[in-house]
């Protein structure tokens, strides 16, 4: 049996089984250390039903290392994780059938078709999605007959989606799901995206697109050096000092610019100030979520060098 097939199974009935309010994920002080290295250090979070969390961090942070001990294919050194109302570590084969899990890695190719391999994973669940449409929301209509392995790297991507998504999970891990998309697709997949959000399926998602994280999800986790070093909504991350407008103007040339929490009253004292006269070059610029994380991750970073190092 392929692995990807081992990771899920036929028995389990997909049902909603967790209480409505109970956290879908739910960990606590988790660490994970390889050998001397301590990869996790003391993290915690929740996941609420129908929730999508975008777990974001630099290469290295930790990310896959939490989501793969979350999803029971990486024992954790400590802490406590209920996935699902389940300790990971003792999921059984019912309990992955609930999951559905695109894997940072791509697809195994074989032999098969799109349409074959997502048949073939339909047959293992209860309660599949069909899978024209399936094909259909990942945008690979005029590949359906083609080998996995002929296809381009992102298309094969959207397979791995597809294939996470084939049995109507209740809690789908996605990890780095849009690497290799072109724009078009990324949108076609935020959509998709948007319509298991809609059928009340929890997300939790990584990704360094962080447009992709402010479009999708409702909170966000931000993890440096194995530690989460913010939490919180999307629009509320970082705090409100981080999200300060900025009024960029030209004056005499020269490029200007002012933070202010009142950037409408600043242009027009700017306006009224050349008598009446609109200010070249002038726009105002609010910190994305990419501005937010950079400054948050940058002031996690160690400020010295490590010795042995020249700064
Ligand atoms: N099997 C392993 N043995 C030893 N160290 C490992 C192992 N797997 C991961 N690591 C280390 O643990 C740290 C966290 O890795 P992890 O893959 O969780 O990061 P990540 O946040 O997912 O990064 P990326 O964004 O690059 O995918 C890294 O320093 C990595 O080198």
């Amino acid at each position: 049996m392929p692995e990807r097939a081992d990771r899920i199974c036929r028995s389990g009935s997909g049902a909603r089984e967790a209480g409505a309010m109970e956290p879908v994920v739910s960990v606590r002080d988790l660490h994970k250390s390889y050998g001397t290295f301590s990869a996790v250090t003391g993290v915690s979070f929740d996941i609420g039903p129908g929730e999508t969390f975008a777990l974001l961090g630099p290469n290295g942070a930790g990310k896959s290392t939490a989501i793969e001990i979350l999803e029971g294919y990486r024992d954790r050194t400590s802490g406590d994780v209920r996935v699902l109302g389940q300790d990971p570590a003792r999921g059984g084969l019912a309990w992955k059938a609930r999951l559905g899990i695109v894997l940072q890695s791509s697809a195994e190719s074989g032999s098969a078709t799109v349409r074959e391999e997502l048949s073939r994973f339909a047959a293992f669940y209860p309660s599949p999605r069909d899978v024209d449409e399936l094909i259909a929301a990942v945008g690979l209509e005029e590949k359906a007959g083609t080998l996995i392995r002929k296809l381009s790297g992102g298309q094969r991507r959207r397979v791995d989606v597809a294939l996470g998504i084939v049995g109507r999970p209740e809690l789908v891990f996605l990890d780095e799901p849009t690497t290799g998309f072109d724009p078009e697709a990324r949108r076609r997949f935020w959509e998709l995206l948007r319509s298991l959000q809609a059928e009340g399926t929890s997300i939790l998602l990584t990704t360094h697109y962080l447009d992709e994280a402010a479009q999708l999800a409702h909170r966000v986790g931000v993890i440096a050096g194995g530690r989460m070093i913010d939490i919180g909504g999307v629009n509320e991350i970082g705090g409100a000092a981080s999200r300060v407008p900025v009024v960029r103007w030209r004056e005499d040339g020269v490029l200007r610019e002012e933070r202010t929490t009142a950037p409408a009253t600043f242009v027009a004292r700017l306006v009224a100030a050349s008598d009446g006269l609109e200010p070249d070059d002038v726009e105002i610029v609010r910190p994305s979520l990419e501005d937010v994380y950079l400054g948050l991750v940058a002031s996690a970073a160690p400020t010295s060098a490590p010795e042995g190092v020249l700064a």
